[in-house]
């Protein structure tokens, strides 16, 4: 591809990514009046309907300008990984088969885990779920660091600060109690959580359910009281919010951040010059063009690509996310000596925890198929062609949420929050979400498979505080382009101390279970009118708790990858970044992602990442003055 050269620029601050993490920090610096560049290897999706529309979270992620497809390891032991049916073969470039019986000389590829490149990252594509992190995810940062300043207590502020631009609320009620079978299937929910309204007053009673609130800032027991909860979604009158708005208003109101997008950073330049001195961080490299990440599947138009650099005369501030931040870090010569040898990479800091520490939840369905379709999704074809009844219905009630129809929800209204027998400490650690969906993972096509029909149901769960730490993100070339190998290591080849691998998959066994009873109490619920169902997965065949552990071990999966540059102790060999997000060793180099968590903090992960970036740019701008 014709490759050529640019003249360099200057800035103070350099922000590589601008999801969650990079986009609230780039924003915060140029508002402070710093001179900030914000590098982005995706571009502007702000307008599309697949991002802006919360009922299209799923399509979303299936969208070719957004999508990078990566695929992990569950477990390095092939024949055990292709035990989980959403196994993907690659029969020719982006074109998959999934599961069993895959065609001659498909490629082996692992499980897909969807990331995107746009403005606002991984933040404009997902499914808009706004929980906040446990203070214990903080207190025992705090513990680590012996800093203070990021106690629970003293983190509300950023929680704040994310509050001042972001909006975000729950699906409105109105939108669900027109659709009896999805009340019902709520109520029986809420039964199983302990709080099941009287069946003769099921509607009202589910209304005043969805005012639990699980963000809670008046219960002073919020971490650990379990129940049955509204789900807050990052959404402003059923239209999906995000920091590319933040982003967008600050180059908007005229601050000096300068937003390049299509643009792939290659290589941070870093300055050896002073022997007297730490190696010091004064630019990146880059290549400008469409598509270049070779997760994209928009990259097979070879697209041509210009390079270029940029200097900072402050600071370079690494934001890719938990897979391109260590990947970015090893080819700039930062990362596991004997790793960065192996591709020929000149060791500048000999970092050994960088890639390594990576973590996930563990996640995992109970699914079923009603007999008829649900009300709510009635000409709902998720799609954007003129016959999407419920576009119409979202684009011409514009201001009114409860107006919108199904498309001003993601869909997963409510959850059932519960502390598992096997948790590390009082903290709730499950979280059961319900919704009319067939949803049962990633692989190619999952969007289609969940809203093929409206019949199905799902309860849902992400298992919290999960104790596995034993992920990794390894190069597999010098090339800057080609993703990285991810290797996720699953319970019993993970971390097993103390029957850590067991205690999360007891766990997670227990939350099947209750998803089980939720829907053993629907029929309790008769009076609302809703048809029977028939469970799918894991399906009547599997009971004892020995096939429901070996159920979890083949299918379960995550998608809130972290901490793959994490935040330790000086004395930690492994720490990658001190308590400001300074890269270790590295002078004018920070990182501030998802990557920086030392443990994954509490039920979702956006919230926790905005609220760092909020601390990162006020660590960042006290360190300026
Ligand atoms: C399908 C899905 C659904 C999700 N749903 C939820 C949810 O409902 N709630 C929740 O809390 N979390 C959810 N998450 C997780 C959450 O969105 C992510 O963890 C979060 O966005 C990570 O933020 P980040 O800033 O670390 O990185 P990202 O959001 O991944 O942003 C990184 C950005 O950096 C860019 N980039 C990377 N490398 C380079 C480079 N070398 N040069 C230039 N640019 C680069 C990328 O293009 C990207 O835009 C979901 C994730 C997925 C995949």
């Amino acid at each position: 591809q014709p490759v050529n050269t640019t003249s360099s620029d200057e800035y103070e601050y350099i922000v590589v990514g601008s999801g969650p993490g990079g986009g609230t920090l780039a924003s915060r610096l140029a508002r402070a009046g710093h001179k900030t560049l914000l590098i982005e290897a995706g571009d502007d999706q702000s307008a599309n309907l697949n991002v802006t529309v919360p009922g299209y979270m799923a399509a979303v992620t299936e969208d070719k300008k957004l999508r990078w497809d990566i695929f992990v390891n569950h477990y390095k032991d092939q024949q055990r990984a292709q035990r989980d049916p959403k196994y993907v073969w690659e029969t020719s470039p982006f074109e998959y088969h999934v599961g069993p019986g895959a065609p001659d000389g498909a490629e082996p590829r692992g499980i897909l885990y969807p990331r995107a490149q746009t403005i606002g990252g991984c933040g404009t594509h997902n499914a808009l779920i706004w929980i906040l992190p446990h203070e214990s995810d903080w207190n025992n940062i705090a513990g680590i660091t012996g800093d203070s300043s990021w106690s629970a207590a003293n983190m509300k502020q950023y929680e704040q600060k994310v509050f001042s631009w972001l909006h975000t609320q729950p699906t409105d009620p109105t939108i669900l109690i027109n659709d009896l079978s999805l009340a019902q299937q709520y109520v029986a929910g809420a039964a199983a959580a302990g709080i099941g309204p009287d069946p003769i007053n099921a509607v009202t009673g589910l209304v005043n359910l969805l005012l639990n609130d699980p963000n809670s800032q008046i219960n002073p027991q919020r971490d650990s009281t379990e129940g049955f909860f509204q789900v807050p979604l990052t959404m402003n009158a059923g239209t999906r919010t995000g920091v590319y708005q933040l982003i967008k208003e600050t180059v908007k109101q005229g601050y000096p951040l300068t937003v390049q997008t299509n643009t792939f950073v290659t290589k941070i330049v870093i300055d050896q010059s002073n022997s007297t001195a730490p190696p010091k961080a004064t630019g990146v490299e880059f290549q400008k063009g469409k598509y270049l990440y070779r997760a994209s599947p928009l990259s097979v138009q070879k697209n041509p690509s210009t390079a270029g650099s940029a200097k900072a005369t402050r600071e370079v501030i690494v934001s890719g996310g938990a897979y391109n931040t260590p990947q970015l870090l090893k080819l700039s010569g930062i990362g596991p000596k004997q790793e960065l040898e192996q591709f020929k990479i000149p060791v500048i800091k000999d970092l050994q925890g960088v890639g390594k520490n990576l973590q996930d939840r563990y996640e995992i369905p109970v699914n079923v198929q009603h007999t008829k379709d649900f009300n709510i999704l009635k000409g709902c074809t998720f799609d954007s062609k003129p016959h999407d009844q419920c576009l119409k219905q979202w684009q011409n009630n514009p201001y009114i949420l409860g107006q919108r129809g199904a498309y001003a929800t993601n869909g997963l209204a409510a959850a059932i929050v519960k502390r598992s027998s096997y948790a590390s400490d009082s903290n709730t650690d499950l979280i059961i979400f319900g919704g009319p969906v067939n949803f049962d993972g990633y692989y190619p096509g999952w969007a289609e498979h969940a809203i093929a029909d409206h019949k199905h149901f799902s309860w849902y769960t992400l298992k919290a505080h999960t104790r596995n730490h034993a992920g990794t993100v390894e190069l597999r070339s010098a090339d800057p382009f080609d993703p990285p190998s991810v290797n996720f290591n699953y319970f019993d080849t993970g971390t097993t101390e103390n029957g850590a691998d067991q205690l999360d998959l007891q766990a997670i066994v227990q939350a099947i279970n209750t998803s089980r009873s939720a829907l053993a109490e629907y029929s309790h619920y008769g009076l609302l009118g809703g048809p029977p169902f028939t469970e799918e997965a894991p399906g009547p065949a599997v009971q004892t708790e020995a096939e429901l552990q070996d159920y979890v071990k083949d299918r379960a999966w995550g998608h809130h990858a972290s901490c793959t540059t994490p935040i330790g102790s000086d004395n930690d060999p492994n720490a990658v970044l001190d308590g400001q997000f300074r890269v270790r060793g590295v002078d004018g180099l920070r990182v501030v992602d998802a990557s920086v968590f030392p443990q994954i903090p509490g039920v979702f992960i956006q919230a926790p990442i905005y609220i760092i970036s909020e601390k990162a740019a006020d660590v960042i701008l006290s360190a300026a003055k």
